[in-house]
């Protein structure tokens, strides 16, 4: 075994049991909070999650990042999206000026934007950018691998040492995205490898195709797997065959910062699919996963159900970035700011339902 896939078995490894303490002293808190018990619904779930994940029955989440890594696909050679591949690049530099969608409302969120370049098909320069480049896009996965195993396992290391950089630096909680034209046929391929659904199921609209194309994109992915013969017990061999480097990096950042007991949340479908992966890789990750929304990507309904992940918006929003992740951040601030800031029963002589009983 390469010594990259022994840091990605290290990293599985690492990743600890939720913390049941910090879990029952939240609950307990909740429940002494002038309302109903449970009657913040999802919000309360995630402020459990949350305490689970931290270690601590009062989680601060002062400071947030998403991760924006981003990829090429050799697969869009067979005419698989709406737009050409060098958009990769160039919104890569849109993400660095600050103009791109994840940037408005990551900045509405308070949490910080990082770019990285996992496997552009261009040479980027620029102070902001993460050059952690494992190679120049995937080769065309429709007449072979879309990568090598190693350059699949390399990949998934450089997101675990970067979700080791930013714990380092502080953050509490990390956000998805990623950029990489063609990535939803790579995701939906992943899909069916390793979920077990159809390309049916698994292929959507991307980035705006019109049906007559989708059908070509469904046979697309049935192309590459059978050429691949990917095996669906082998999560790595999976990414490798028919994946994608920036998937292969958000598995990692998330095998990395629940190793590191941060949270993550989790994007669209391509973040999905990661997911999906880093979950094969190290089922221990589930506490520390909280899935955002529901796009508008038509496998992403079934992909997430597939896991078990409820995210609690739907917005029809199907652009990626990390869009629907940085959303969600509003969210997880509500759920520790209720355990944080809220009045007990006790501090503001509100009867609580116990007394009632007892009249
Ligand atoms: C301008 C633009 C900005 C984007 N931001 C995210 N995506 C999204 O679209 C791509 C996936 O769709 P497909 O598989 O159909 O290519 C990914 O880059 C994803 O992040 C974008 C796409 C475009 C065109
Ligand atoms: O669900 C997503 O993240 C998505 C869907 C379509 C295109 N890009 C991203």
């Amino acid at each position: 075994m390469s010594n990259d896939e022994q840091t990605i078995r290290a990293a599985a490894a690492t990743i600890a049991p939720p913390d049941e303490a910090a879990i029952a002293a939240a609950a307990a808190r909740l429940n002494s909070l002038t309302k109903p018990p449970g009657s913040l619904g999802r919000l309360e779930e995630l402020a459990l999650q949350l305490a689970g994940a931290t270690g601590s029955a009062r989680p601060v989440l002062d400071r947030k990042a998403v991760v924006v890594m981003a990829a090429d696909h050799g697969v869009c050679a067979e005419g698989v999206s709406a737009y050409p591949p060098e958009v990769t690049a160039q919104m890569v530099l849109n993400f660095l000026r600050g103009g791109a969608a994840v940037n408005v409302l990551a900045a509405q969120a308070g949490a910080d934007v990082h770019c990285v370049d996992i496997g552009v098909n261009a040479e980027l320069s620029h102070p902001g950018l993460l050059a952690r480049k494992v190679r120049p896009g995937t080769a065309n996965m429709t007449v072979g691998p879309a990568m090598s195993r190693s350059e699949a396992a390399a990949a998934v290391r450089t997101g675990i040492v970067l979700a080791g950089e930013l714990a380092g630096q502080g953050y509490r909680v990390l956000a998805t995205g990623e950029m990489g034209i063609g990535n939803t046929t790579a995701s939906a391929a992943l899909m069916c490898v390793l979920a077990g659904y159809t390309p049916e199921q698994s292929v959507g609209l991307g980035t705006g195709i019109d049906e007559t194309r989708r059908g070509h994109k469904i046979e697309t992915v049935a192309r590459a797997i059978a050429c691949n013969a990917p095996k669906a017990s082998d999560a790595l061999d999976a990414l490798a065959k028919v994946g994608g480097l920036e998937i292969a990096g958000l598995a990692g950042l998330m095998l990395g910062a629940a190793g590191q007991r941060l949270p993550v949340v989790v994007d669209g479908f391509i973040s999905t699919a990661a997911a999906l992966v880093a979950l094969r890789l190290a089922p221990g990750l589930r506490p520390y996963l909280i899935a955002s929304h529901q796009s508008g990507e038509q496998g992403h309904r079934l992909l997430l159900e597939s896991l078990g992940l409820r995210p609690p918006l739907q917005l029809d929003m199907r652009l990626g970035e990390g869009t629907g992740a940085v959303l969600c951040l509003h969210l997880l601030e509500a759920a520790v700011r209720v355990l944080d800031e809220m009045a007990t029963f006790a501090e503001a002589g509100v009867s609580d339902k116990d007394e009632l009983k007892e009249r």
